[in-house]
């Protein structure tokens, strides 16, 4: 699978995500995190009313996107009512709920998200699972955890019937956890393939754990998905969900 085509559909996708989801009357945008969101902050920029943008971080890399395409930065304290947020997403399953945080970003896209009257997610071919979350997405969903509660969850994860919980280690980039903008640890839980009348169940008996921050499953947040595919067309799909705001 080639990346030139990886990411052409993940421009496909974000460029006509903001094309036909940012209305003359929006004005507060929320900006997601990861890579395929890099080309919504890029058409934002394009835009010829940008200057009336006031755009909401969910990370520090998201923040750069948006100083780096000459947005206006806001911040969710003072923006709380988001016209429209996009953001990206590590899997998909046919009610568009979503795993997220494979950036470790899942808490601060959860409260932008929270705070949108739209929602919109936006993701290349490898994303769209055929029906069920944990389908593709083989690494187990992202939580936010308290630094120090990092043992008691990674128990109780797995009499939560968890086949593997990680602490995500950041790897060469950093010797020992990964540390979330939010001064937090990531752990990974893979609880395999997930029915699609059971993920919201398993998500709020995570959420109940003591330690837990934040889960990386989006449940009933995203309206819309725009999916670029491998032959150039884009896949649109749409839910209702309930309001937010
Ligand atoms: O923590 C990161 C976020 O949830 C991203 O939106 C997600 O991982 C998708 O990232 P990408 O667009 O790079 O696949």
């Amino acid at each position: 699978m080639s990346e030139e085509l990886i990411e052409k559909s993940k421009k496909l996708a974000a460029f006509a995500a903001v094309n036909e989801n940012v209305l003359k009357s929006d004005r507060i945008i929320g900006v997601g995190s990861g890579s395929t969101v890099v080309y919504v902050a890029e058409r934002l920029g394009q835009l010829e009313d940008k200057e009336k943008f006031i755009c909401i971080p969910t990370s520090f890399q998201s923040k750069q996107l948006i100083l780096d395409n000459g947005l206006r930065l806001g911040n969710v304290e003072e923006f709380d009512e988001i016209d429209v947020a996009f953001d990206g997403a590590d899997e998909i399953d046919t009610n568009l709920n979503l795993i997220k945080g494979g950036g470790a970003a899942l808490y601060q896209e959860k409260l932008v998200a929270s705070s949108s009257r739209k929602f919109i997610v936006v993701a290349d071919f490898r994303k769209q699972s055929p029906e069920k979350l944990g389908h593709f997405w083989r690494k187990g969903v992202p939580i936010e955890v308290v630094p120090n509660s990092y043992v008691k969850v990674l128990k109780d994860l797995f009499k939560l019937g968890a086949n593997s919980a990680t602490l995500r280690d950041a790897g060469k980039a950093k010797a020992g956890p990964v540390v979330t903008d939010n001064g937090n640890f990531i752990i990974d839980a893979d609880f395999g393939e997930i029915p699609l009348n059971k993920v919201k169940e398993l998500d709020e008996k995570l959420i109940r754990l003591v330690g837990v921050v934040e889960t990386g499953f989006f449940v009933d947040y995203a309206e819309k998905a725009y999916i670029g595919n491998e032959d150039g067309s884009i896949t649109s799909l749409s839910v209702s969900v309930p309001a937010r705001l």
